[in-house]
C-alpha cells in the first residue's frame, strides 16, 4: 500500500471530499459535522429507508440538534446520501467507516464483518487516490488486518492509506462532542494523511482540541480503554453502593464527596441501573475476549467483573420490585418510566431498562412503559409490553412504580399525582435521581440502590390512619 498522493482535492474548491460510510448514530453525526465543517459530504448507507430519509433531511432516530444540522446542509447541497459506494467512492478523496461492530451472536467478540465489507467496497472502488479513515470501534489489532484487505482489493496504481481516528461522542449530546471533541487520536498516519486530517479538524483544533498521533493498535485501544474506564468507574460505585446499602450509608452522598476529589471526578459515579446502550457493554465484553486471545487475562478478569456486577444491577432491581409489590409480580400492574438506556436518546439497545420492564413481563407482570422518545424503538423490539403515552396512564393500578431512565420530566413528574391513580403508592428509583423527601411527602415508599428506603412521612400516615 502506497500512501502517495492521498491529498487529492476537488479541483472547484481546493479542499477534500469526503464519504462517510455507514450513516446511524456516529457516521450522520459526523455527516453533518463535517459539512457544517465546511466540507462536501456524501453518504453511504446500505440500508435504503435510512438514505431515503437523511436525503429528505429526517433522521430516522432521535439525537438533539441533529435534524436541525441534517436539513440544513442538505438544502445547501453540501450533504447528500446514497446507497451507491461505488459512486460516492468516486467523487471523494477522504473515506471514513461509520459501520456497526455489535457484539457477534454467539461469543463476546466483536462482528467485524461490516468494517471488513465497507472497507473492502471503498477499496474496490478507488478512482483517485484516497485516505480510508477508521472511526468505527474495534478491537486492537483489526486496523493492521484492514491495511492488508485494503492491499488486496485497491485497484493497480491507486494510491492509498488507511489510518485510524477513533470517535468518543455521547449519544444525546452528538453534535457538539463531534463539533467540540475533548481529543482528536489519529492513529498510524503518515505525515500527509495527518497534514489531511489536521486540516479536516481545523476548527475543533483552533478551538483547542488536542490531536494525539500515534500507531494503529494505541489508537484502537485508547478508545476501547476509555469505555471500559467509564464503565469500570460505574460498576465500582455499584459495588461500593452494595456496602452503602448493607450499612446504611448513602451512596449519592459518598460519590459527592468522593468526587470532590480532582483526582477522582464527580462523573460517572452515579450509582442505579448500571450502563447500557449501544457501546460501553459490548465494547468490554469485546475488549474480554480480546484479551483473552492477547493472554491479558488481567484486563480480561477485570472486564469480565465489571460486567457481572453491571448485569446485577438489573437483577437487583427486579428483585426489588418483587419485594415491593408483595412477593409476587404474577398479574400485578408494574408502571416503568424510561426505557431508553439513558435520557435523551431512543436508543434501546442493551437498554436496561428495558431489559427489566421485559424480565418482568415474562415473570407474568401486566407492564406499562411510558418513555418520552423510546416508545417506538422500545415497541419494535419489545411488542408485548403495553406503551403509554404519558406517566399517569403508565402508573393506573401499578403494584410498583419504577422509574429507570431519568429524562427530566419523569424525574419532575407529580408524586401527588401519581400517588392518586396508582394501587400501592411505592417506586422504585432506579438512578437514585428523585427527591425522596418530596416522594415520602406525598406518601410514597422510596426504594433506591446503594441507601436505605425511605418511607412515607409521618404527616401522611397520620393521616391516613385518621
Ligand atoms: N453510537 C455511538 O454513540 C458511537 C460513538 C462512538 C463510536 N461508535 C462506534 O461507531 C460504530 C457505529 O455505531 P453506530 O451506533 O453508529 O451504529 P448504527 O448501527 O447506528 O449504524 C451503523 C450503520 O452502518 C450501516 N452499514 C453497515 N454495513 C454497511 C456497509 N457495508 N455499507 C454501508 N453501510 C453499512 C448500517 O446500515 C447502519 O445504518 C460502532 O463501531 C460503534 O461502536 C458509536
Ligand atoms: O454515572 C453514570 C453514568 C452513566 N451511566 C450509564 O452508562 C451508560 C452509558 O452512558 P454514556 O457513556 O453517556 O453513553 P454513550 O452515548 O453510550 O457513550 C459512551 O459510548 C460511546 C460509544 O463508544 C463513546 O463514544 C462515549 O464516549 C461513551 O461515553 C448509560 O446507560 C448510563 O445510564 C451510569 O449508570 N452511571
Amino acid at each position: 500500500m502506497t500512501n502517495q498522493n492521498i491529498l487529492a482535492v476537488d479541483d472547484a474548491t481546493d479542499r477534500p471530499r469526503i464519504s462517510v460510510i455507514g450513516t446511524g448514530y456516529l457516521g450522520a453525526t459526523h455527516a453533518a459535522a463535517m459539512a457544517e465543517m465546511g466540507f462536501d459530504v456524501v453518504g453511504v448507507d446500505q440500508d435504503p429507508r435510512k438514505v431515503e430519509a437523511l436525503s429528505a433531511g429526517r433522521v430516522p432516530f432521535f439525537e438533539p440538534g441533529l435534524p436541525e444540522l441534517i436539513e440544513k446542509h442538505v438544502a445547501t447541497g453540501r450533504l447528500r446520501f446514497t446507497t451507491d459506494i461505488a459512486e460516492a467512492t468516486a467523487v471523494s478523496d477522504v473515506h471514513f467507516i461509520c459501520v456497526g461492530t455489535p457484539q457477534q451472536a454467539t461469543s463476546f467478540a466483536a462482528n467485524l464483518s461490516y468494517v471488513e465489507d465497507a472497507t473492502a467496497a471503498v477499496a474496490k472502488n478507488l478512482t483517485h487516490p484516497g485516505l480510508i479513515v477508521g472511526k468505527s470501534t474495534v478491537p486492537v489489532g483489526t486496523a493492521a488486518r484492514l491495511r492488508l484487505l485494503v492491499a488486496r482489493h485497491v485497484p493497480a496504481g491507486v494510491g492509498v492509506e488507511l489510518i485510524w481516528n477513533p470517535e468518543f461522542l455521547r449519544e444525546g449530546k452528538a453534535v457538539d462532542d463531534t463539533l467540540s471533541p475533548d481529543r482528536i487520536v489519529l492513529g498510524g498516519a503518515s505525515p500527509a494523511a495527518e497534514a489531511t486530517m489536521r486540516e479536516l479538524y481545523a476548527l475543533p483544533i483552533a478551538a483547542g482540541a488536542p490531536v494525539i498521533t500515534c500507531d494503529l493498535p494505541t489508537a484502537e485501544l485508547v478508545k476501547v480503554s476509555a469505555n471500559a474506564f467509564l464503565a469500570t468507574k460505574i460498576s465500582f460505585i455499584n459495588a461500593i453502593a452494595e456496602v452503602c446499602e448493607a450499612a446504611g450509608a448513602d451512596v449519592s452522598v459518598l460519590a459527592d464527596a468522593l468526587g470532590h476529589d480532582v483526582r477522582i471526578g464527580r462523573q460517572f459515579l452515579n450509582a442505579g441501573l448500571g450502563f447500557g446502550g449501544g457501546c460501553l457493554p459490548k465494547d468490554i465484553r469485546a475488549l474480554m475476549h480480546r484479551s483473552k486471545e492477547l493472554g491479558a487475562h488481567q484486563a480480561a478478569g477485570l472486564m469480565q467483573q465489571v460486567d457481572e456486577i453491571n448485569m446485577a444491577q438489573r437483577q437487583s432491581v427486579i428483585d426489588k420490585t418483587v419485594v415491593a409489590a408483595g412477593g409476587s409480580v404474577l398479574n400485578k400492574r408494574i408502571g416503568v418510566l424510561g426505557v431508553a438506556f439513558k435520557p435523551f436518546t431512543d436508543d434501546v439497545r442493551d437498554s436496561p431498562a428495558l431489559n427489566v420492564a421485559a424480565a418482568l413481563h415474562l415473570r407474568g407482570a401486566q407492564v406499562t412503559v411510558h418513555d418520552p422518545e423510546a416508545n417506538g424503538t422500545a415497541r419494535a423490539n419489545f411488542p408485548t409490553l403495553s406503551y403509554a403515552s404519558n406517566p399517569l396512564d403508565a402508573a393506573i393500578g401499578a403494584s410498583a412504580l419504577l422509574v429507570l431512565t431519568e429524562w427530566p420530566e419523569l424525574v419532575d413528574v407529580s408524586p401527588e399525582s401519581l400517588g392518586e391513580i396508582v394501587e400501592n403508592r411505592v417506586v422504585i428509583d432506579a438512578r437514585n435521581c428523585l427527591d425522596p423527601e418530596r416522594w415520602a411527602a406525598a406518601g410514597w415508599r422510596v426504594v433506591s440502590l446503594g441507601k436505605e428506603t425511605v418511607v412515607p412521612a409521618p404527616a401522611v400516615r397520620v393521616a391516613a390512619l385518621v
